[in-house]
């Protein structure tokens, strides 16, 4: 299940952020890649921990535990740092999947990576290609959202970055663990959480069947999580 959460960063938020890693030192992006995905790999990245991307990492990571539409599709366990990548003259990401297993540099944080996100960051009438391609199984899907705008898409996918032929492209890239490990699951989970939302605006929070739905969700989990 692809899914895009816009504005996980309003106009001053991207602006912050862009502003913080703008002026950092970007380095090759193959310094974070496994040996399939750096052949494939021609992208500038900040440097994973560096003063930069935490900060600008911890500005992200706070808005996404505001989003609920973040919370309701993730059901986020740990949330990778994230990081950023830059895309200019020709510069691609040919199809690869991401790796299994992500650990911080340095430090004991592990996750395994069910879900990828793209967070981005450049509005896209100033570059032209850099579209992130998944396959999903209803085929090709080519993502390219606004300036803010956030997709999640399963981390088991094939998906690549088109060559960006006019301009930069600036994005954050991170991984989730869900305390769902199951794509089918959790958009499951997602649609029965959506339904909830909406009857409950009709009939209102206490209606029986509102109350009676909510413990459907959480029983739901109950089954399904793993901490
Ligand atoms: O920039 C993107 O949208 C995705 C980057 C990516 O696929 C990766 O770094 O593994
Ligand atoms: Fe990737």
């Amino acid at each position: 299940m692809l899914v895009q959460i816009p504005q996980v960063l309003g106009k001053a938020g991207v602006a912050r952020c862009r502003a913080i890693i703008d002026a950092a030192p970007w380095v090759d992006g193959n310094a974070t890649s496994g040996v399939q995905s750096a052949q494939a790999k021609r992208n500038l990245q900040l440097p994973e921990g560096s003063p930069a991307a935490r900060e600008a990492g911890d500005l992200i990571l706070d808005a996404l535990g505001a989003n609920p539409l973040f919370i309701a599709a993730a059901l986020p366990l740990k949330v990778f740092p994230p990081l950023f990548n830059r895309y200019a003259g020709g510069q691609r990401f040919g199809n690869h999947i991401d790796n299994a297993i992500r650990q911080l540099r340095g430090t004991d944080f592990r996750i395994r990576s069910d879900l990828s996100a793209t967070l981005f960051l450049t509005d896209p009438a100033d570059y032209d290609g850099g579209e992130l391609c998944i396959e999903d199984t209803y085929g090709t899907q080519r993502v390219k959202l606004a300036a803010g705008d956030m997709v999640l898409y399963p981390a088991s996918s094939l998906h690549r970055v088109e060559p960006v032929t006019r301009g930069a492209r600036v994005a954050s890239f991170f991984w989730i663990q869900s305390t769902v490990r199951s794509d089918e699951d959790r958009a499951l989970l997602l649609q029965l959480d959506q339904a909830i939302q909406s009857l409950a605006l009709q009939q209102g929070q206490a209606a029986a069947e509102v109350v009676a739905l909510t413990g459907v969700y959480h029983n739901l989990i109950r089954r399904w999580a793993e901490l």
